[in-house]
C-alpha cells in the first residue's frame, strides 16, 4: 500500500536467503518483503538502510558494518539456532533486537546427526556412488555396528540431548561432556555425564559435537585432543565448522588415528576445493553434507513461522519470545507495563529538560536515580522496560534522535556510557495511594540517600532510607501515575500537580499571589502563543523538614500547555515579570 506522498508506508523486510514461505506469508499481510538472494556484502550494506527488519539463515554475515549502515533496522531475525553469523554485540549497542528460533530445527539437526552416524558406520555414501557407477563392491564396503558402542556427546543441550536419546534407542552407551548440563536431565536420558572433555575422549568410539560456536569452543578439538581418542574412533560435526580444527582432523584421518569423519559444517561455507575443508571433503574416509542439518521441510516451516511472528511482534512494539539480546518478559506483564513505559519515559525527559542544562547535564552531579514503584506496578516480576524507558527519556532530549535508539536492548550500555546509575525499588509498604500505582523518580548525588516526603509528611524512611533535613537543591523528585492508560505527572519537587505530560509545556515557578495567571497569559497572548491548558501546582511537599515552612507555602508552579515553542525572549520577559522566579519550556 502506498502512502499519499508516494512513499511506501509499510515497514520493509529484507530476506537475502531461502526461507519457507509459511512465515513470509504472515509478514506479507502487513509488511513489504523483498527476497533478494545472492547479495554481496557490499550490496547488502548499500540496501540495508531501507529496511526495518532483516531475515537470515547461516549464509548472510550480519557484520557490524552492515548494522552500522542500517538506518531504521529494528530486528535481525535468524531463522535457526546459531547466531554466530550475526555481530550480536554491535546489534545490542545499536538497540537492534536479535531473535532466533531456538527449537524450530533441533529435531532436524539431531536426525541429520543420526543419519550421518549410520551413513558413516555403513559406508552408505561410498556404497551408493559405487553401485551407481555400475560396481558391486561388497567386501570393500563392510561397515561397523553402532549397538554396544560408546557415543561421546560434547554439548548436551537441545540437539545433543535428542541425539543422545536416539543413540540410546540404537543400543549405544552415551557419555556426555557439558559443564553446564543438568545431571538430573542427563540421568533421566540414561546418559553418563563426565567432568571434562579430557575424561570423555579416551572412552568413545564415536564423538559428536553439539556446542555453539563460541570463543571457548573454537578449535576445542585439535590434534592434542584427537590424539587422546581411541585409535580408529569416528567423529561427527553437525554444530559449527572450526569447533573441530579442520587441519588437525585432516591429519588425523590421514594418519588413521581417526577412522572416519562425518561433517555438515565448515569454517568457510561453501569451502573452496583447495582449502583445508575442501581437502577434508575430498578425503575418502570423510562423508560430508552442505550444512543440511536444518534442511527439512518441517524445520524450515517451524523456523520461518517462529521468526516471522517475532518480527511482527517487534515491529508492533512488543517484545519477542526468543530475543538473543533482550530480556524475556511475559506478554501479560508487558501489556500491564506499557502505559508505565510511556510515563517513565516522559518523567525522564521532563527531568532532563526541566532540571538540567548544558552546564549541568544529566548525570553530571545528580547522577543517581531512584526509581520507586508503589502499588500494582511493584508486583511486576520484570521492570526492565521501565528502566529502559527512563534511560531513553533522560538521554533522548540531549541526543541525535536519528542515530540514537535507546531501548530495552541497549539501555544498560547507554546508562553506563553516560555515567547514569539507576536504583530500582519496589515499595512493599501497605499503600494508601490515591492511584493503583505510583512511580517516583528521585535524582540525587550518589552519596546522598533520598529524602522523599509525602504530603502529610509521611517520610518513607523505611523503604527509601530517607534522611530528614536534606536540602531539596541536592535532589529532584518527579512522580506520576497512569489513569485509563494515560500518564499523569503528580509531583514536581515540592509541588503537587496533575497534568498530562504531552506536547510543549511551560513550567513557571512563581510566588503564589493573585494576578499571576493574568500576567503570564497576557505576555503569552502578546506573542501569539495559545494556552491549551493550565495547571497550578501548590507547594505541598516539605523540601527539607517535616512541616512545610511558611516561606515555601507561598510558592507554586504554573504548568501551561502551549501550542508552539516559546522563544528565549518570551521566557525572559516572563521571568522579568514580578513574582515569577524562573521559567522552563519542555517538549514531551
Ligand atoms: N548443522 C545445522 O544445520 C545446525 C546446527 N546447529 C548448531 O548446533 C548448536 C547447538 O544447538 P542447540 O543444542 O540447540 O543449542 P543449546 O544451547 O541448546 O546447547 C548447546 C550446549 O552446549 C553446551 N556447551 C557450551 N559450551 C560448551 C563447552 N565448552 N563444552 C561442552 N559443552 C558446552 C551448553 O551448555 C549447551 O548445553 C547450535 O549452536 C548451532 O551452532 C543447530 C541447528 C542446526
Ligand atoms: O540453526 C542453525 O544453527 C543452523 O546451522 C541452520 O542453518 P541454516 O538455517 O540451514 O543455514
Amino acid at each position: 500500500m502506498a502512502a499519499p506522498n508516494g512513499h511506501n508506508a509499510r515497514p520493509r523486510v529484507l530476506c537475502p536467503e531461502k526461507l519457507s514461505q509459511d512465515g513470509l506469508a504472515l509478514l506479507r499481510q502487513t509488511l513489504d518483503v523483498d527476497e533478494k538472494k545472492g547479495l554481496t556484502p557490499e550490496q547488502l550494506i548499500e540496501i540495508i538502510p531501507d529496511y526495518d527488519a532483516l531475515l537470515v539463515r547461516s549464509e548472510t554475515k550480519v557484520s557490524a558494518d552492515v548494522l552500522h549502515a542500517a538506518r531504521k533496522l529494528k530486528v535481525v531475525a535468524r531463522a535457526g539456532v546459531g547466531v554466530d553469523n550475526v555481530d550480536v554485540p554491535a546489534a545490542t549497542r545499536l538497540g537492534i533486537v536479535v531473535v532466533n528460533s531456538p527449537s524450530g530445527n533441533i529435531q532436524a539437526a539431531a536426525e541429520h546427526t543420526i543419519a550421518l552416524l549410520m551413513s558413516m558406520a555403513r559406508n552408505v555414501p561410498d556404497a551408493c556412488a559405487s553401485v551407481k557407477a555400475g560396481k558391486w563392491e561388497r567386501s570393500r564396503l563392510v561397515g561397523v555396528e553402532v549397538k554396544g558402542k560408546t557415543l561421546g556427546v560434547v554439548g548436551l543441550g537441545k540437539v545433543g540431548l535428542i541425539v543422545a536419546r536416539m543413540a540410546r534407542g540404537l543400543g549405544m552407551n552415551v557419555v556426555a561432556a557439558d559443564p553446564y548440563a543438568s545431571a538430573a536431565v542427563a540421568a533421566a536420558a540414561n546418559v553418563t555425564l563426565v567432568d571434562s572433555l579430557a575424561a570423555l575422549l579416551p572412552q568413545v568410539d564415536f564423538l559428536t559435537i553439539h556446542t555453539p560456536m563460541l570463543a571457548s569452543t573454537r578449535g576445542m578439538l585439535s590434534s592434542s585432543e584427537l590424539d587422546t581418542m581411541k585409535r580408529g574412533a569416528r567423529i561427527l560435526n553437525v554444530a559449527r565448522g572450526g569447533i573441530v580444527d579442520e587441519v588437525a582432523l585432516l591429519a588425523a584421518l590421514e594418519s588413521g588415528q581417526i577412522a572416519g569423519a562425518a561433517i555438515d559444517v565448515f569454517t568457510t561455507e561453501p569451502p573452496a576445493p583447495d582449502s583445508v575443508a575442501g581437502k577434508l571433503i575430498a578425503h575418502p574416509r570423510c562423508i560430508a553434507t552442505p550444512h543440511l542439518g536444518a534442511s527439512t521441510v518441517e524445520a524450515q516451516e517451524n523456523v520461518s513461522i517462529d521468526v516471522c511472528e517475532q518480527v511482527l511482534q517487534i515491529l508492533a512494539g512488543d517484545l519477542p519470545r526468543s530475543a538473543v539480546n533482550a530480556p524475556i518478559i511475559l506478554p501479560a506483564e508487558y501489556k500491564t507495563l506499557q502505559p508505565f513505559v510511556k510515563l517513565v519515559e516522559k518523567m525522564g525527559s521532563l527531568y532532563t529538560q526541566h532540571f538540567t542544562s548544558p552546564t549541568q547535564p544529566v548525570g553530571h552531579n545528580l547522577n543517581t536515580f531512584d526509581l520507586v514503584y508503589e502499588g500494582e506496578i511493584a508486583q511486576m516480576s520484570s521492570t526492565k522496560p521501565l528502566f529502559a524507558a527512563l534511560i531513553k527519556g533522560l538521554t533522548s532530549p540531549i541526543s541525535d534522535a536519528e542515530g540514537f535508539n535507546v531501548n530495552i536492548v541497549n539501555a544498560e550500555m547507554v546508562a553506563k556510557e553516560r555515567g547514569i546509575f539507576v536504583n530500582e525499588q519496589k515499595s512493599r509498604d501497605p499503600t494508601t495511594l490515591a492511584y493503583s500505582s505510583l512511580v517516583t523518580l528521585v535524582a540525587r548525588s550518589p552519596s546522598r540517600a533520598p529524602s522523599l516526603n509525602r504530603a502529610g509528611n509521611d517520610a518513607r524512611t523505611a523503604t527509601m532510607g530517607a534522611t530528614e533535613g536534606q536540602a531539596s537543591s541536592k535532589q529532584h523528585i518527579i512522580a506520576g501515575y497512569c489513569s485509563d492508560n494515560s500518564p499523569f505527572i503528580s509531583r514536581v519537587d515540592r509541588f503537587s500537580t496533575s497534568f498530562v505530560p504531552d506536547g510543549t509545556l511551560l513550567i513557571c515557578h512563581n510566588y503564589d499571589s493573585p494576578g499571576k495567571i493574568g500576567l503570564v497569559g497576557s505576555i503569552l497572548g502578546k506573542e501569539g502563543v495559545n494556552i491549551n491548558f493550565m495547571s497550578v501546582a501548590p507547594a505541598t511537599f516539605a523540601s527539607s523538614a517535616k512541616t512545610l515552612p511558611a516561606e515555601e507555602t507561598n510558592e507554586a508552579l504554573m504548568i501551561l500547555g502551549v501550542d508552539k515553542e516559546v522563544g528565549e525572549h518570551v521566557k525572559q520577559e516572563l521571568v522579568n515579570a514580578k513574582g515569577v522566579l524562573n521559567v522552563s519550556s519542555v517538549t514531551l
